[in-house]
């Protein structure tokens, strides 16, 4: 049986997902049925094959993991701040970033990204937040899997990304590296990138 998800997008299109094993579940909130297909149970699996309904806007020059311009992102923590982080992709690698450990807060490789301002949608901080620590211009596409949370006030939301100009500089991070899908899971990864790991790999293996 394939289920459906469907609610209104922040930028007022309507998001969708189609469910598959193992990525989550879906989240304590009312759903609609969409175009005749049975709203999932709630606690049912999902996936994060997405799809949108909305016309693409200027995303659809990229890969196809990236067509999705502004994907339905599944979240059970509505009221927490997000933030967003980029997986940059370029030539069968993805972009890590080394995050120094700071007073109270652990070093590790993360992607790329930073916390959403208010009234900021996920995109434009994307954007703002990978011009400002590497220097570059990029072009987000979908989300690689369902929000983590980080801490009890934060949640990290991943997005796929591609270069479209410049050659990444870290200026706050201590290390850039141009990660190959064998290499992805040996590094120590912040703990709330863990779970997006898998689709990366799938996306490094099949869709670039
Ligand atoms: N950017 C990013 N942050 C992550 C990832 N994984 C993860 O746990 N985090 C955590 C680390 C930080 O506690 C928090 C992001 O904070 P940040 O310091 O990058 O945010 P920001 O650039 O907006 O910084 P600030 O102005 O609030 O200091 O999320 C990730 O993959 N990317």
């Amino acid at each position: 049986m394939a289920y459906i998800q469907y609610r209104p997008g922040r930028d007022g299109g309507h998001r969708g997902t189609l469910p598959g094993p193992g990525h989550g579940r879906y989240p304590e909130r009312p759903l609609e049925p969409f175009r005749g297909i049975p709203v999932a149970p709630r606690g049912a699996f999902w996936c994060h094959w997405h799809f949108s309904t909305t016309v693409n806007r200027g995303a659809g020059q990229l890969f196809p993991v990236l067509l999705a311009e502004l994907p339905f992102v599944n979240s059970s923590y509505g009221d927490r701040e997000v933030v967003v982080g980029v997986a940059l992709f370029r030539d069968g690698r993805v972009l890590a970033a080394h995050r120094p450990a700071r007073a109270g807060a652990a070093g590790g490789w993360e992607f790329p990204g930073g916390k959403v301002e208010q009234g900021e949608s996920d995109h434009a901080a994307a954007v703002r937040e990978i011009r400002e620590e590497l220097g570059v211009e990029v072009e987000v596409g979908a989300a690689l899997g369902a929000d983590q949370p980080i801490g009890d006030r934060f949640v990290l939301r991943v997005y796929a990304g591609r270069l479209l100009a410049g050659e990444p500089k870290a200026t706050e991070h201590s290390e850039l590296r141009w990660v190959a899908a064998e290499e992805l899971e040996q590094l120590p990864w912040l703990l709330p990138d863990l779970p997006f790991l898998p689709r990366v790999r799938e996306v490094i293996l099949t869709e670039i």
